[in-house]
């Protein structure tokens, strides 16, 4: 190893203390980044540079404390608004991506689950076996480290946990906060009303009905646990590992079709670049939005997108930036006449109440600032959520995927989408997965995600400069059967509001309000206001899909027609799961290291 330069326990920020080569470059220090860099360095013979775009932030109390983080914080994000959504009448929306490192895990609202079973299985069923939920547990479990809830959170709130989901002694820690709102009870005896089952635990591929989700939370600071903390710090003084945060990776070279190393930039405007080799990978994990940008750049992606910048073609990868999925939600607003005391609103409504509970938890990490988003869920399969089920399973099964897809979507791509689809109608008639989320902590203010969207969005670059932002088009809504499931998911929530149960709490909607009440009139609130694109789940840009569906990767993770470069970030999802997507992305990661570590 090249001397000095090997031993430095704090991060790079300049050029000039990079070194020419590495074996491994990762470009992003975010959430898959940084868990793939720890286990790539566990071999001291191997060495691994991260460029990361953001910078190491560890004294802001809004990024540390559960209960702060909403609104999540912009000045650690990316200022990436999308394109105006021909079905959300011409609204657009913010594109949810962070530069920080630790990535999305260090701003995320630490709500931390798995998908159903089912959800991993279609991806198997996409062509990647390997990859199926009993293929992916052993690294959901061994990314995180679970602590039981209190036997006083246990028996006030019937908190349930099985933790044969668990058993890992991984970096992530995950436990229950010692505070909820109390009018979680009500909501949750609401949904015995709608005969919806109890799971006693989502994180054993039994994520359907409603049930306790862990945060990603440190049992005895009631802090954020991130893959900073949890997998960067723990092994930064490794002398085979380089963090250089504050840059970014313009491009991915190649020699031959074989990806030898990176370009980087400094972000503080500066011109001046130094080009890094790879001796043996160059690994992406820049995010759903970043990640096929900087292919794109680099000269793989679509031969049109590619060829109207003037960018040589590497390779015409015609998936890349395509197949964009996320979850669409919509918000209502209610008044409860009748509303337990406390309740999550005094925090913005009562300053002696919020002064009394930060008091409370700076001295003894408990109240209500030891919480944040809650961690309760509904998780509703379209056969529970609706009796027309078979109707709305029956169009999607003679729909021709191309009519509601952009025009210039490769043919490739659309085999792709059309093998979805067909897991999709599977999943619509059954009820091993859901297709609406409720997550539910006694606000007057839900939200309600669509987990399992037909609609295909788009991330592709509108410049060959790297600082410019790709244009990201979510195409909300602009599959019709996505807004049919979206408006039975707002009258099972009315009829849920309207149960004996929830009656206890005086609920009155305010928003759309119940004069709102016709198909066409609800269409028209969700299109001017209500739905939103991102339930901050962006991903799938560079699907783990076979090339002739608009694959990306293959179940190898590396990228097709090329060698020598990997994409492991959330980029690699075929198909969204009915989940927030952190863990699934550091199972991904988790993955993703032992393949790399095991190629010769
Ligand atoms: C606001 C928000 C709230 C969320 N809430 C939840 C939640 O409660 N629960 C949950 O499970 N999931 C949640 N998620 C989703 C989850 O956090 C993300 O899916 C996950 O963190 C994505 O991981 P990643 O590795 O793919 O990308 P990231 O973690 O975003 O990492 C990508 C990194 O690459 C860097 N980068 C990009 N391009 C370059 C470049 N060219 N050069 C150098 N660096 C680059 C970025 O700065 C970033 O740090 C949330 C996400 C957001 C944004």
């Amino acid at each position: 190893l090249p001397g000095q330069l090997w031993r430095r326990a704090t991060p790079l920020t300049t050029l000039s203390q990079v070194a020419g080569s590495y074996d491994y470059v990762i470009v992003g220090g975010g959430t898959s980044g940084l868990t793939v860099a720890d286990r790539l360095t566990e071999d001291s013979t191997k060495t691994v540079l991260v460029v990361e775009y953001g910078e190491i932030v560890d004294n802001d109390t809004s990024l540390i404390m559960p209960s702060k983080g909403n609104p999540f914080p912009s000045q650690y994000m990316y200022n990436i608004t999308s394109v105006p959504q021909a079905n959300l009448s011409d609204r657009t929306a913010s594109v949810p991506a962070s530069n920080i490192v630790g990535g999305g895990s260090a701003i995320n609202a630490m709500f931390f689950d798995r998908g159903a079973a089912a959800d991993y299985d279609a991806w198997a069923a996409l062509g990647n076996d390997g990859w199926g939920w009993s293929d992916l547990l052993p690294y959901f479990k061994k990314a995180v480290n679970f602590t039981p809830p209190s036997e006083h959170m246990q028996e006030e709130f019937d908190v349930t946990y099985n933790l044969s989901a668990y058993e890992g002694h991984g970096p992530i820690k995950l436990s229950y906060p010692p505070f909820q709102w109390p009018g979680v009870k009500i909501e949750w005896d609401a949904f015995a009303d709608m005969n919806l089952t109890v799971s006693k635990e989502g994180a054993d591929g039994d994520a359907v009905g409603r049930f306790w989700v862990p945060s990603s939370q440190d049992p005895i600071m009631q802090t954020r646990s991130d893959a900073r903390l949890g997998y960067y710090e723990r092994v930064k003084s490794r002398p085979n590992y380089h963090l250089l945060t504050l840059h970014k990776a313009v491009k991915i070279n190649f020699a031959n079709l074989t990806a030898s190393g990176v370009t980087i930039q400094s972000r503080n405007g500066t011109t001046f670049t130094k080009t890094v080799k790879a001796r043996k990978e160059v690994i992406l994990a820049a995010g759903a939005i970043h990640t096929p940008q900087l292919l794109q750049l680099s000269g793989v992606g679509p031969a049109s997108v590619l060829s109207a910048l003037g960018i040589a073609s590497v390779v015409d990868l015609e998936g890349v930036g395509q197949n964009f999925q996320d979850h669409p939600f919509f918000f209502m607003q209610y008044n409860f006449t009748s509303n337990v005391y406390p309740y999550p609103e005094l925090l913005s409504e009562n300053e002696t109440y919020a002064v009394t509970a930060y008091a409370e938890y700076l001295a003894n990490r408990t109240g209500p600032y030891s919480v944040g988003v809650g961690n309760t869920a509904a998780f509703v399969p379209l056969r529970n959520l609706t009796a027309d089920y078979q109707t709305i399973t029956s169009t999607l099964s003679t729909q021709d995927v191309s009519t509601y897809v952009d025009p210039s979507t490769p043919s490739s791509v659309l085999l792709g989408y059309a093998a979805q689809k067909e897991i999709l109608v599977d999943r619509y008639q059954n009820t091993d997965s859901a297709v609406m989320e409720f997550p539910f902590s006694a606000s007057t203010g839900p939200v309600f995600a669509f987990l399992k969207p037909l609609s295909r969005g788009t991330v592709n670059i509108a410049s060959t400069n790297a600082f410019a932002e790709p244009a990201v088009d979510f195409r909300t809504l602009s599959n019709p059967v996505d807004l049919d499931v979206m408006i039975k998911i707002l009258r099972y929530v009315r009829e849920y509001f309207s149960t004996p149960t929830m009656t206890q709490l005086g609920p009155v909607e305010l928003l759309p309000g119940s004069d709102v009440s016709t198909d066409e009139a609800i269409t028209a609130m969700f299109r001017s206001t209500l739905v939103q694109s991102s339930f901050f789940h962006p991903c799938c840009t560079a699907s783990m899909m076979p090339r002739q569906k608009g694959g990306v990767v293959g179940t190898d993770l590396l990228v097709y027609g090329v060698q020598k470069l990997s994409v492991v970030d959330a980029s690699i999802m075929p198909l969204i799961p009915g989940t927030h997507l952190c863990e699934t992305v550091y199972a991904v990661a988790e993955k993703a290291a032992d393949m790399i570590k095991a190629r010769l």
